[in-house]
């Protein structure tokens, strides 16, 4: 099967090619949205598809019959991909559920003065830089990945797919402090309790749970339920999309992962990058599964 790698460059950005077009990016940007409406934003490889299966599951108070019959992609479509608009228009839900992997540099006009419901997942960035090179490699719309060095070099330079994680945290999570309809909350907040997690964000959407609801929530969103769930896991999606002979959608689901790839060299190098681009940002971040205990 021909491989769909056609890159679409955008403000400087690249988007994969496929599902974006001039059109569906300038929709984006000029998008009216309503008070209602819940947007869910990330880098890729963050949690997107766990937190659209935990809204999913609140709005439904844990009931999994939506979750288990509708892809994610239908009940929360990203904003700047070229179906947005036509599965917004046949959905009658409300709230309607929006996601998006756009910096907000992008999306900042089109929200001024909204009342949106915004909520921002972040997640280390050497477990997304991880994550998003496997899924370069069974992704045949996106560039080849090439050597995990070269991945790497990438996405410290900001040249993947949505561009720079560091300017996606930073300009996302510097509203935080003047913007009350905007939840932060990370991967890793998830990963350590999901059931606080899926409080957190529900009582940010007002819809608050009795127990049996967010227990039912719990169960469905965990990795095992979703990894067998193929309204979330991609399996839906034609082998010449995505190769799932390379790998799965659902792979790991790990705090620290990145462990198992990084040399201590390229270690070493992401940290001085970090540090330098993320001086004088206050963000903590997880690293690793055994400072789980640390934070409990
Ligand atoms: N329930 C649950 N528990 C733990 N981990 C989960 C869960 N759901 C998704 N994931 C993991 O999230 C990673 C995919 O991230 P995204 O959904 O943001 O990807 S995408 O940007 O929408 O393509 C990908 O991470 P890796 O396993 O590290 O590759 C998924 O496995």
């Amino acid at each position: 099967m021909a491989r769909l790698d056609v890159t679409e460059v955008f403000h400087g950005i690249s988007f994969p090619g496929h599902l974006h077009t001039q059109d569906s990016l300038q929709f984006a940007l000029k998008f009216p949205f309503q008070d209602t409406d819940i947007l869910i934003v990330s880098y890729p490889k963050s949690g997107t598809t766990w937190m659209q299966e935990i809204v999913t599951l609140i709005s439904s108070r844990g009931d999994p019959q939506f979750s288990k019959t509708v892809p994610n992609w239908a009940r929360s479509p990203w904003l700047e991909q070229h179906y947005c608009a036509a599965v917004l228009e046949a959905s009658s839900a409300t709230p309607r559920v929006i996601t998006t992997h756009l910096p907000y540099h992008l999306l900042c006009h089109a929200l001024q003065g909204s009342k949106a419901k915004v909520i921002y997942v972040s997640r280390n960035p050497k477990d997304v830089v991880v994550s998003f090179y496997h899924f370069h490699k069974m992704a045949n719309f996106l560039p080849e990945a090439g050597s995990f060095q070269e991945f790497l070099n990438r996405f410290l330079g900001g040249k993947l797919s949505f561009g720079s994680w560091f300017d996606h945290v930073k300009g996302w999570t510097s509203q935080l402090a003047t913007v009350s309809n905007l939840l932060h909350i990370t991967y890793e907040e998830m990963s350590l309790d999901l059931q606080g997690a899926i409080n957190k964000v529900s009582s940010f959407l007002q819809c608050s749970l009795v127990e049996d609801e967010l227990n039912n929530c719990v169960k469905h969103c965990s990795f095992n339920s979703m990894k067998d769930n193929n309204m979330v896991n991609y399996t839906l999606i034609d082998e010449g999309i995505i190769d799932h002979s390379k790998g799965a959608f659902m792979r790991r689901g790990k705090i620290g992962d990145w462990t198992n790839l990084f040399t201590e060299e390229q270690n070493q190098y992401f940290e001085s990058v970090f540090n330098s681009e993320m001086q004088g940002c206050t963000l903590e971040f997880v690293w690793e599964e055994r400072d789980k205990e640390e934070t409990r």
